[in-house]
Parts: C-alpha cells; sequence; structure tokens
C-alpha cells in the first residue's frame, strides 16, 4: 500500500505529471511566443535532462507516496527521442494506473501505434481552431489542421482513448467553439474548453481575453442541449456535461472564474528534474541532483515527501480574489512544465 502523503490544505498527492522536453515545434501566442522563444533561446541540452531511468525511478518513489496516475508532456513530448521506450518503463512500475500524454498532435500519426504497443492508455490533442489559417497563426508556424486531425484518427485507430483540448481566447478564436463542439461529437471525442490562462511571464493575458465557461454552455446548450453530469473522481479538473439524450461530452476548465485549487493533487516534474507544487509557482525543488548524487530510493522519498508536506499554494483561488502583488511574481513558463 503507498504511505498517503497530505499537503497543508489536506491535499493528498495524486497526479504526476512529467515533462519530457521543454523544445516544441509550435510557437502558440499564449505559451511560447515566438518574439521571446526565437532562433537564439537557449533550450535545455541533454545532459540536464533526466534520463529515461531517472524518471522512471522517480515515478516509481511517486507512486510510493500516492501517485497514480502519469501524464507526459512538454513542451512537445513527441520531440523526445524513443518516447515509446519511456511509456514502456513507466507501464511497469507497480502502482502506475493510467499513463497519459498531452500533445499538439502533429506528430502523432508517426508514433500512435508504438505508443498504444507500449502501454500508453490515453491522448490529450490540444487543437484551438478547425479553420487553417487560424490554426496555422495560433501555433505560429503555419501548421495545418489535417496534420493534427490524421493524429487523432491514428491514434483511435490504434486504440487509444482520445480527449480534445482547446484553450479560448475571446477575438481569437471564440468562433471556432461551436464548430469544435459539433466536429468532435460527430467524432465521439470528448472536448474541453480550457479558459485562457496567465501562466508564464511572457503571454500577455488580459482578464478580458477569457471567455468564461458559464458562456461557453450557455453557447452550446442554445444550439445541441446539454446535462451536467458528476465528476469522475475526486479533483477532477474539468466539470463536465453530456449532450441530452447521449453519453457523449464535453468538458469546461475554469481555471480562471472557477478556481479548483482545494482539491489540487498534482506535482509537477520540469524536465531538468525540478519538482513544481503549481503550475503558476516561481520556482521548484530540484530532485536531478538527489538522484546523481547517490542518494537511496528512501531519503529522495522523504525529500519529496517534506516538499509536499509543506505545499500551501492556492494561485488561481488567490488569482479569484484578486491577491495584492500577486501579477508581480515572476512564473515557471508552461512550456516547461507542461500545463
Ligand atoms: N490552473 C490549473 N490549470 C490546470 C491544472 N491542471 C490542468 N490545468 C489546465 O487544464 C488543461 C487540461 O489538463 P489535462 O492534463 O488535460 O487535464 P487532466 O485533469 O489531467 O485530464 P484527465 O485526466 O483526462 O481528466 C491543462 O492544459 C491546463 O491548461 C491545474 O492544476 N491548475
Ligand atoms: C504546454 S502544452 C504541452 C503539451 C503539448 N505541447 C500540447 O500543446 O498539447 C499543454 C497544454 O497547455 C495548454 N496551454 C498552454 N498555454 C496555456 C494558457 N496560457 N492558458 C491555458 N492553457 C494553456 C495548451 O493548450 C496545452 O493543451
Ligand atoms: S501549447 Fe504545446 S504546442 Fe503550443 S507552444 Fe506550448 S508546448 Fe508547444
Ligand atoms: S493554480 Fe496551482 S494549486 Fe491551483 S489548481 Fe492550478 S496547479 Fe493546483
Amino acid at each position: 500500500m503507498p504511505d498517503k502523503v497530505l499537503d497543508l490544505r489536506n491535499r493528498p498527492l495524486r497526479d504526476l505529471r512529467i515533462s519530457v522536453t521543454d523544445k516544441c515545434n509550435f510557437r502558440c501566442r499564449y505559451c511560447m511566443p515566438a518574439d521571446i522563444f526565437g532562433p537564439d533561446f537557449e533550450f535545455l541540452p541533454q545532459s540536464k535532462l533526466l534520463t529515461f531511468e531517472e524518471i522512471t525511478r522517480l515515478t516509481q518513489i511517486f507512486t510510493s507516496l500516492g501517485v497514480g496516475k502519469i501524464r507526459i508532456t512538454g513542451g512537445e513530448p513527441l520531440m523526445r527521442r524513443n518516447l515509446p521506450e519511456l511509456i514502456r518503463m513507466i507501464r511497469e512500475v507497480e502502482g502506475v494506473q493510467d499513463i497519459a500524454m498531452t500533445t499538439n498532435g502533429s506528430l502523432l500519426s508517426r508514433h500512435a501505434q508504438a505508443l498504444k504497443e507500449a502501454g500508453l492508455d490515453r491522448v490529450t490533442v490540444s487543437l484551438d481552431s478547425l479553420d487553417n489559417e487560424r490554426f496555422g497563426m495560433l501555433n505560429g508556424r503555419g501548421y495545418q489542421v489535417d496534420s493534427v486531425l490524421d493524429g487523432i484518427r491514428v491514434a483511435a485507430d490504434a486504440g487509444l482513448s482520445i480527449k480534445i483540448n482547446m484553450v479560448v481566447q475571446r477575438g481569437v478564436n471564440d468562433q471556432d467553439i461551436l464548430p469544435m463542439a459539433r466536429y468532435f461529437r460527430e467524432q465521439g471525442h470528448t472536448l474541453r474548453f480550457i479558459e485562457f490562462m496567465d501562466v508564464g511571464n511572457s503571454n500577455g493575458w488580459r482578464l478580458d481575453q477569457v471567455v468564461p465557461s458559464r458562456e461557453i454552455v450557455r453557447m452550446i446548450h442554445e444550439e445541441m442541449p446539454l446535462v451536467a453530469t458528476e465528476a469522475n473522481y475526486y479533483g477532477e479538473v474539468a466539470s463536465r456535461y453530456r449532450y441530452e439524450g447521449s453519453n457523449q461530452e464535453i468538458g469546461l476548465i475554469s481555471s480562471v472564474t472557477q478556481a479548483f485549487c482545494s482539491t489540487c493533487t498534482r506535482a509537477r516534474l520540469s524536465a531538468e528534474g525540478k519538482l513544481y507544487n503549481c503550475l503558476f509557482a516561481s520556482s521548484g525543488d530540484d530532485l536531478r541532483e538527489p538522484v546523481r548524487d547517490g542518494r537511496t530510493d528512501e531519503e529522495i522519498r522523504e525529500l519529496i515527501r517534506a516538499i509536499w508536506e509543506r505545499r500551501d499554494v492556492r494561485y488561481s483561488e488567490e488569482r479569484l480574489s484578486e491577491t495584492p502583488g500577486l501579477d508581480k511574481r515572476e512564473k515557471v513558463e508552461m512550456s516547461h512544465i507542461g500545463g
């Protein structure tokens, strides 16, 4: 039985989100704006990345503290070589119940089959528009919608369970809400709408660019009636609705208008081995050195336990209550810890 660990707000440690690279082939404005992440930007060298063996060892230590859900992310995780090998290694760790991956989908058609065979359970594909011109602008590199839809198709054929994530920005892609809802309802995949967030330090976030989830629900409900559904599990990020008369669902991730910090069970491990206790943390605790300097599993486990036990963060709730000085704090970049 894993040894349960609680933070200062009584939140258990249940999910580990592992970033395997800080590199990405996209330059989404809200995450890696091209003017900052340009040709001279220095990404992490290979020697600073956790190896697959180190990631697997840490995963095993995390499961002994209660983690059962693993999400592989990035940057773009499919830019890390031999990723199926890592999935295979994590699959063998006792206590791992669910392995998911978040990807921009552009390289998925090439890798989906191998990922499934290695033991990946689910993929979440990010897609913000079905309109080629707008999508090309949003991803900052002119990638076409079809490259992502192909990836989704191949992943579904390979037997992976699929969700789609759409970040909605007012005046940018809010006209895509209904076309996306119609399309993915027809395809039978759960689409989740994410409120645009003030992650990192450079995405130019403004509150008036956030489309509140309740507005999205109202808009879809008018055309395709929705029924609210119970959460699947404690701490689920998305609130869920199903289309009346079917089991087909959508989800709303309301991190700005209805923060969910009070049940946040997520730890985040960056590609260089820093442990972050919040998506909006200023800094992380290094685990790479302890892993490399010969410490035992038990010592590392106690280190992680101590980090979690002093955790008190609740950034999104503080944003909601307009805590003074919050907007001046330096934050980790989303591409560094993976969302
Ligand atoms: N503020 C905040 N946003 C989060 C958090 N976790 C996820 N998000 C946002 O929600 C998006 C979707 O997250 P996912 O990783 O797909 O959600 P998940 O809960 O792991 O998904 P399922 O396991 O499929 O339910 C992320 O890209 C973030 O934008 C969190 O802890 N805090
Ligand atoms: C940082 S990406 C990493 C994985 C992969 N590259 C992808 O895009 O799916 C993870 C998720 O974070 C979301 N994201 C990035 N910046 C965001 C922001 N400012 N607000 C809300 N979600 C954001 C992306 O849309 C994506 O679904
Ligand atoms: S959201 Fe994902 S695809 Fe877009 S720039 Fe960030 S890491 Fe890359
Ligand atoms: S803002 Fe931080 S504490 Fe709140 S839900 Fe997100 S990651 Fe968890």
